[in-house]
């Protein structure tokens, strides 16, 4: 199987570094003139089974493209070249929400390219553990399970172990919400209002992805592996998460470099959207859109979030 994978921020380098034990890569970047050490993943340098290119024809000589592009900017991307990409294996790792669109990454490759089978890589991983060659296990979701098979044993590696599903909605909405929740954890921990408060937002946030995901499609069980929990997990409890740095400097009134990829903060705004059209009730995430966008203090989103109506669990 011939791999390019679109998109050189600090995912699609790691995933380069990790897929080449297995043989040659491409790694297509628009902005490549870093050589073979990329800032966005320090000290790490590509190993020579990795050929970085800004061509874009030769990266689509493959048979199948990993894309590492920010959720957001995935649609325009499409726009621009989805023809050129119609008829492969296309994997997305991107974990978000298209904001104008509504859909994930799967839903706007597939309408951009329908002749293409639609996969996506997905779960609990930092791209520095995986480029340090870290043991990792993520979900290889795609509603074609033969394809599936091949793109699971493809794309493993000994310290890189995949799981196949053939729930890619599910898998794609767990690893999309479980950045909304990280933004709450952070927000949770940089306002010093303590770990009770962080697991009460996990477990909370938890319930909010499972509503979400099942009523448009998603199986249950899918939000409780590694796409989902798994990946909620990681994200809530470590500064490695730039989801959860972006929360701890809101919750700390810190600044920010607006630099940083944090997909959360649109997705919460999509969430948003899709929980008033869908009648859904998405308490948190709507806090962190409220939040992400200035629209409303941490001490009363607090306050908000702890005097609902009491129910149920
Ligand atoms: N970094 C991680 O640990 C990690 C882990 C798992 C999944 N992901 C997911 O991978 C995706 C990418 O994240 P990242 O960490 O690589 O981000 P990043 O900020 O490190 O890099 C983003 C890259 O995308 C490029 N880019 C942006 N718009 C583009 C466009 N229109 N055309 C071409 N290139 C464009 C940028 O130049 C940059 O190189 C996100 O959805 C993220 O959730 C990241
Ligand atoms: O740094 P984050 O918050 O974008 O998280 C990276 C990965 O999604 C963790 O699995």
């Amino acid at each position: 199987m011939t791999i390019s994978i679109l998109g050189a921020g600090a995912f699609g380098t790691a995933l380069a570094v990790a897929l080449s034990a297995n043989g040659p890569v491409t790694l297509w970047g628009r902005s490549i003139g870093w050589g073979r050490e990329n800032p966005r993943l320090p000290g790490v340098t590509l190993p020579a089974p990795v050929a970085v290119t800004d061509d874009l024809g030769a990266a689509l000589a493959a048979g199948t493209l990993l894309l590492a592009l920010p959720a957001q900017a995935l649609r325009p991307f499409l726009d621009d070249h989805g023809p050129a990409l119609d008829g492969r294996r296309l994997v997305n790792t991107a974990k978000g929400i298209d904001l104008d669109r509504l859909t994930g990454p799967a839903q706007l490759l597939a309408e951009a390219c329908p002749a293409a089978t639609i996969a996506t890589l997905t779960g609990p991983s930092f791209a520095a553990d995986i480029a340090r060659g870290l043991p990792t296990a993520l979900t290889l979701a795609c509603a074609d399970a033969e394809t599936g098979r091949a793109l699971q044993h493809a794309l493993s590696t000994p310290v890189l172990r995949l799981y196949r599903t053939t729930d890619l909605t599910g898998a794609e909405l767990g690893g999309a919400l479980k950045n909304v929740i990280a933004i709450a954890a952070g927000v949770v921990i940089g306002a010093g209002l303590g770990d009770s408060a962080r697991a009460a937002i996990i477990t909370r946030g938890f319930a909010e992805m499972t509503r979400l995901a099942t009523r448009l499609g998603a199986r249950p069980e899918t939000l409780t592996g590694l796409s989902g929990l798994g990946d909620l997990t990681l994200t809530c409890t470590s500064p490695q998460s730039r989801n959860f740095r972006f929360g701890h400097a809101l919750g700390a009134a810190a600044d920010w470099d607006a630099t940083t990829t944090v997909e959360g903060a649109a997705t919460a705004r999509a969430v948003a959207a899709l929980a008033a059209r869908l009648g859904e009730d998405m308490p948190i995430a709507a806090m962190v859109a409220a939040l992400a966008e200035g629209r409303v203090s941490v001490d009363k989103a607090a306050d908000m979030l702890m005097t609902r109506p009491l129910k149920e669990e």
